[in-house]
Order: C-alpha cells, then sequence, then structure tokens
C-alpha cells in the first residue's frame, strides 16, 4: 500500500470541512452574523478572558473565516492563519503589533506603492526606523541590521520588477539578530513558493489577487506561528486596524483556493510562453521574468518556486510614450491595475500602482518610468499573443 499522497488541491479543497458535521453540506455554510450568543454571563467573561474557546464578536473570529484561516495555513505549511480585510489590512495589522516608537524595520528596495507610502509615510509618523536596503544580496542585510532591527520585510517576487529575495539566506541573518521575517507572497501563492518552510516568520498576502482569483473580492490574509497569528489578531486586527475580512468574502476565497493549483498552472505556462516571444520581438526592450535564464536571478527562481508565477514586466525600446501607445493599442487585454485574475491585465507602474513613489524615489527603488506590468491570465494563450503583437510597435 503506497503512502497516502496529500496533494495542494486536496488540502486546498477539502482541509479542514466535513460536510457530515454541517448537514451534509457539500460547500461550508456562510456565518453572516457579527455577534455571538453566551451560554451563561460567566460562559461570555470566560471567553472575553481567554479562558473559553468560542466566538465572541466577528471584529475577532467568525466561523467561516476560521475555516479559510485553517485552510490557508496549511497550504502554506503555517501553524495558524488570519483573515483580514486587505493586503493592506494584513501588512498593516501585522506592523502594528511587531513594530514600536524606537524600532527600526528593514525593507527590500522595491514594494508594492501602498506598502512603500505605508511604511515611508506611516510608520514613520510613529517613531520606527524604516530602512531600506537591497536585499537581493544578503551581505547588505548583514551589513545593515543591527539591534534595533525588529523586522526585515520584503516581496518576492517584488511588485513591479520581479526581484527575488534568498528567503533562507535573508531569514539566517535576520534571526542571528533577533529579528522577525515578514514575506510578503502574494506574486507567488504557496502552490510555488512557502516562505514559512525558508525561515519565514509571517507571510501575507493579497488575498484580492490570484487566490481569490476572480476579480471580485478585496481581501487579506496571514499565516504563522499560533502564537505570533493570535498577537496579530488581538492587537493589531481587533485593536489597531478593525482590518477584518467580511464572511462572505471569506466565502469567495475559499472558492478561489480549491482551483489555486489548476489557475497557477494555467497563468504560469502561459506567462513563460509569452516572456520568450517578447523577450524576441522587435522593440522590446527588456523582459524581467523569473523563469527567462536572462533573468538576472534566476538561480534563485530554481530553487525557489516551483514555477515562475504570472507576472511579466518589460519595457519597450521607445520607453514611456512607446509603452503607453501599446496600452492603448491593446483590444482584449484589459488596462487595470490589480492581478492574478482570470482576465490579462496590462497597467503602468510608474503612474499608476507605484505612483506613491515620487520619481526621484522610483530610480532609487528600481522601478522604471517605462515599465510595463503584465498579469497573464486564463484566456486561450493565443488570443494573448495575438492581441500583444497586434499591439506591440512594428519592424520598420
Ligand atoms: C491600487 S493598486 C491595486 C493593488 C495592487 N496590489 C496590491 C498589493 C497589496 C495590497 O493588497 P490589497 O490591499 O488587497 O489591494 C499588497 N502586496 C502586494 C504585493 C500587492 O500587489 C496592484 O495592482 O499592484
Amino acid at each position: 500500500m503506497r503512502n497516502r499522497p496529500d496533494s495542494f488541491s486536496t488540502r486546498a479543497i477539502h482541509h479542514g470541512y466535513d460536510p457530515m458535521e454541517n448537514e451534509g453540506a457539500l460547500t461550508p455554510p456562510l456565518h453572516l452574523t457579527s455577534t455571538f450568543a453566551f451560554e451563561t454571563a460567566e460562559a461570555g467573561g470566560e471567553m472575553f478572558a481567554g479562558d473559553r474557546a468560542g466566538h465572541i464578536y466577528s471584529r475577532i473570529s467568525n466561523p467561516t473565516c476560521d475555516l479559510l484561516e485553517r485552510r490557508i495555513a496549511v497550504l502554506e505549511g503555517a501553524e495558524a492563519g488570519l483573515a483580514l480585510a486587505s493586503g493592506m489590512g494584513a501588512i498593516t495589522a501585522t506592523m502594528w503589533t511587531l513594530l514600536a516608537p524606537g524600532d527600526e524595520v528593514i525593507l527590500d528596495k522595491t514594494l508594492y506603492g501602498c506598502t512603500f507610502s505605508f511604511m515611508q509615510h506611516g510608520l514613520v509618523k510613529f517613531g520606527v526606523t524604516v530602512t531600506h536596503v537591497d536585499l537581493t544580496d544578503p551581505e547588505n542585510l548583514t551589513a545593515a541590521i543591527n539591534d534595533k532591527t525588529k523586522v526585515v520585510y520584503f516581496e518576492t517576487p517584488a511588485n513591479p520588477n520581479m526581484r527575488l529575495v534568498d528567503i533562507q539566506a535573508v531569514s539566517t541573518i535576520a534571526h542571528a539578530q533577533g529579528a522577525y521575517v515578514v514575506v510578503d507572497n502574494t506574486y507567488a501563492t504557496p502552490y510555488l513558493t512557502q516562505p514559512i518552510k525558508h525561515g519565514a516568520d509571517i507571510v501575507l498576502h493579497s488575498a484580492t489577487k490570484y487566490l481569490g482569483g476572480h476579480g471580485d473580492v478585496v481581501a487579506g490574509l496571514l499565516v504563522g506561528s499560533v502564537e505570533l497569528v493570535s498577537e496579530i489578531r488581538l492587537y493589531g486586527m481587533k485593536d489597531m486596524t478593525g482590518a477584518v475580512m467580511a464572511p462572505f468574502n471569506a466565502m469567495l476565497i475559499l472558492r478561489g483556493l480549491k482551483t489555486l493549483e489548476l489557475r497557477m498552472d494555467r497563468h504560469c505556462s502561459s506567462a513563460a510562453t509569452i516572456a520568450e516571444i517578447l523577450e524576441h520581438t522587435h522593440g522590446v526592450q527588456k523582459v524581467w521574468y523569473p523563469g527567462l535564464h536572462s533573468f538576472e536571478q534566476h538561480d534563485v527562481a530554481e530553487r525557489q518556486m516551483s514555477q515562475f508565477g504570472g507576472m511579466i514586466a518589460f519595457e519597450l525600446d521607445g520607453g514611456l510614450e512607446a509603452g503607453r501607445v501599446m496600452m492603448n493599442n491593446l483590444r482584449m487585454i484589459t488596462r487595470a491595475v490589480s492581478l492574478g485574475d482570470a482576465e490579462t491585465l496590462v497597467q503602468h507602474p510608474a503612474s499608476m500602482t507605484h505612483s506613491t513613489y515620487t520619481p526621484e524615489e522610483r530610480a532609487i527603488h528600481g522601478i522604471s518610468e517605462g515599465l510595463v506590468r503584465l498579469s497573464i491570465g486564463l484566456e486561450g494563450i493565443d488570443d494573448v499573443i495575438y492581441d500583444l503583437e497586434q499591439a506591440l510597435p512594428k519592424p520598420l
């Protein structure tokens, strides 16, 4: 008898739920309730004191969110999970919990625009030192980390220029200094990379993206140890931000997770083909895609990613203006921010998702003015290729 397989998709579909414990309902019930009844006054008091398990109020926990939290935790290989209102909710709740005035957070050079803004214009106001370091070379962290560093934070791949960070190498250095490692795994998802297994302490997501996968919900998720997740739930989420996920949104994300493996396989295969085509297309100056042999950190990608994702960054010979013309020539590919949807999306980071950086900051943080970002969707790949080719500059 062979060992019982335990595939990603099977966990994504079944983990933590038994229809026979729920009137036979195949899909988990939706608990649209804001509050919960106490059996006795004493029981209520014991629950507030943490001496009795159970749900008190949906800004603290909810049964539908609870199932999603257990499911994302098992997919990421973590002890516990937390469902929040958005990716920014996950990020801010985590940072308010882990940091205090006088602490330092070390960030990679490139972050999503609103994450950059929260760090630079939010945390700084409350006495936290925010230091950006090029974490693609872990030696830079060794040089920069100090006794005030409490958190090391990065995205891998990074939005929008696809930079990778060696999670294991950075975690070893951070932990030697007693700092937490927080990884934004939105671009890769646990299907491609499980940062906990490489040493991360907290892994978070804009579940708005691949995990929901259908462009119909804004949501956030995080995973980590039972202790850390509980702290973020009761302090960062309940009190500091109130950034709770609605039960209906939890149901949408639970549904998205069921097809995550299928969708990521398609996103990755289409993106790998399109990145190769773009790299050999007239008028395309540079393509950044972890699966290309020309990608500077292809060795890290090979080690850390099972496939190379659905996101592509590229720049045309004619820079921003050529990029604008190309984007406006597209007929099926949609000009929109966000990513990880069934629809292929295109956007211009400098004037859109990363307009929170000044032009000078974008130059420092590796976000070129002409960069174009593609989120390769689930359409027939020939349709996506046709649309790109008809929109790109023609050979003279
Ligand atoms: C207004 S721009 C649209 C959003 C985009 N990104 C979001 C995002 C967040 C924040 O996640 P929410 O709070 O769920 O949007 C966190 N971490 C990463 C790597 C992200 O890409 C975007 O189009 O790049």
